[in-house]
């Protein structure tokens, strides 16, 4: 979900595939990093090589790193496979580092469900989460934030070759934000697309926050596109016929010899169900907050490390290492990603940066750091002088000129309605604090939600989704 470079070096003959035929999803290269991720798949890097036995496999576009299936990995599984007696395998819905999750159809109920299987030996942390979580359904603003969140739906565990492996069932999605992004040309939503996802994204992290828990990875990967309520009327075979049948992909050893016990035969990857953003229609707006396997509640537990993209990752990780992160470290995430769901490109380009290049970025944008990090900002004197110029000759991006190129120049260019003068002023005003440089100066999530902004267009939004 989250891999540096690659829609820059995407192979063009991929790309055009993925925007054609709908049974190919656009390949996981979002605008964010898969942050310490083995799954860098780019052709130079296209052989999988088990680390344990010493096994490497054929290149196979998009799938899961098949290195890992090893014991301690992945559970294989195809079409077919009845997971816990009861969910049968129809399609695959994606991969991450930790997990293949598989679109299979429950026996007992006859819906659709996703169920998530998990690297053996592990356990899904976001489970606890999601599981407490669900076990409250407070209101906030007279809008359910708990409707945002996936439920967990049934777990249980798989005896494999690889081990033992946690699974979860929630509700299937059409797909990610980012992927819809992906698949698309201009890479922009409908305005009245962008105010309903912005407004779903703060409620879910309303939601969240008053519930005690920190979302810790709020990008655009993990932000999933809901599937129409009667996506289960279908037939296996109308869902086929209408989206693809799963393309199975055999699974080759560089050496010839036979698979390992515990490796596929065949490798499939996910379904795409989504649209280009461009085409995502105001109904079908609909968002499920997902990946919760970096949350965690700061009362029961202190960190100190973002994992999130560096493009996204909040500054004080880099300049307060010592301090716990806080609610404050959504809150600027938050705002990144709300920018993302906006313009066409991300507020700071992530694509082959360092983190001293985001924190110029930053700096490019809002000005100085706060004194106490400007002096630990070594790096800083390659792009400002010590008085806190600009070095010679260097073009630096306002926050004013990102609005513009990023934002308004792009969805007047593709002749997609932009934020006029009133709105543009109201979620400027909404974002330029939550991006605050120190977390204590941003706003609270209940000070997000009764933003300008949020009162006058997001909510509004929302309520029209709800009753659509
Ligand atoms: N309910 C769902 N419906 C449809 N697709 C899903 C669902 N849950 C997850 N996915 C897809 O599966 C992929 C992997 O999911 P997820 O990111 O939760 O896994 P992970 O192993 O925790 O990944 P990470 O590498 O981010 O830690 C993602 O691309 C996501 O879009």
């Amino acid at each position: 979900m989250r891999q540096p470079l690659l829609r820059f070096l995407r192979p063009p003959s991929i790309y055009w595939r993925s925007r054609l035929n709908k049974s190919k999803p656009p390949s996981r290269q979002h605008d964010l990093p898969q942050h310490s991720s083995p799954f860098i798949t780019f052709r130079s890097m296209s052989v999988s090589k088990d680390p344990i036995n010493h096994v490497a496999y054929g290149y196979i576009e998009d799938v899961e790193r098949l290195s890992n299936y090893r014991p301690g990995g992945f559970h294989p599984i195809t079409i077919g496979t009845e997971l816990h007696k009861r969910y049968r395998v129809v399609h695959k819905l994606g991969y991450g580092t930790y997990s293949t999750v598989w679109l299979a159809r429950d026996k007992e109920s006859q819906e659709f469900v996703a169920v998530k299987v998990g690297v053996a030996d592990s356990n899904l942390p976001e489970v606890d989460v999601l599981s407490a979580l669900g076990s409250d359904h407070h209101s906030i603003s007279g809008s359910s934030g708990r409707d945002l969140i996936p439920p967990v739906l049934d777990r249980f565990e798989i005896h494999g070759p690889n081990g033992v492996h946690p699974c979860y069932v929630t509700v299937p999605a059409r797909g990610c934000v980012a992927g819809a992004k992906d698949g698309s040309y201009s890479r922009l939503f409908q305005l009245d697309v962008v105010r309903a996802l912005a407004a779903q994204l703060i409620l879910a992290v309303a939601f969240l926050h008053s519930h005690g828990y920190i979302h810790g990875d709020l990008h655009l990967g993990n932000v999933l596109l809901r599937l129409p309520f009667n996506f289960s009327q279908l037939s296996d075979e109308q869902l086929y016929e209408k989206n693809g049948a799963p393309e199975l992909e055999p699974v080759i050893r560089l050496d010839h010899k036979d698979l390992l016990s515990g490796v596929p035969s065949h490798a499939i990857p996910p379904a795409w169900f989504g649209e280009p953003s461009e085409r995502v229609s105001f109904p079908e707006s609909n968002i499920l907050l997902s990946d919760f396997g970096e949350s965690f509640s700061p009362s029961q537990e202190l960190r100190y490390e973002s994992h999130t993209p560096i493009s996204i990752r909040p500054p004080e990780t880099r300049f307060e290492p010592d301090t716990p992160l806080s609610f404050s470290s959504d809150i600027w995430t938050l705002a990144c990603t709300i920018w993302s769901v906006s313009g066409q490109r991300p507020l700071f380009d992530g694509t082959i940066a360092t983190e001293d290049d985001i924190t110029c970025e930053q700096v490019d944008a809002f000005g100085l750091l706060p004194p106490e990090w400007w002096r630990k900002w070594d790096a800083g004197r390659h792009w400002y002088t010590e008085a806190g110029n600009p070095t010679n000759g260097r073009t630096v991006r306002s926050w004013e000129d990102r609005f513009e190129d990023s934002i308004q120049k792009p969805r007047r260019d593709e002749r997609l309605a932009a934020f006029d003068l009133e709105e543009s002023t109201a979620i400027l005003a909404m974002m330029w604090p939550m991006l605050s440089f120190k977390p204590e100066d941003r706003p609270t999530i209940g000070q997000v939600l009764e933003s300008d902004w949020m009162l006058r267009w997001g909510l509004p939004t929302y309520e029209r989704l709800r009753t659509w």
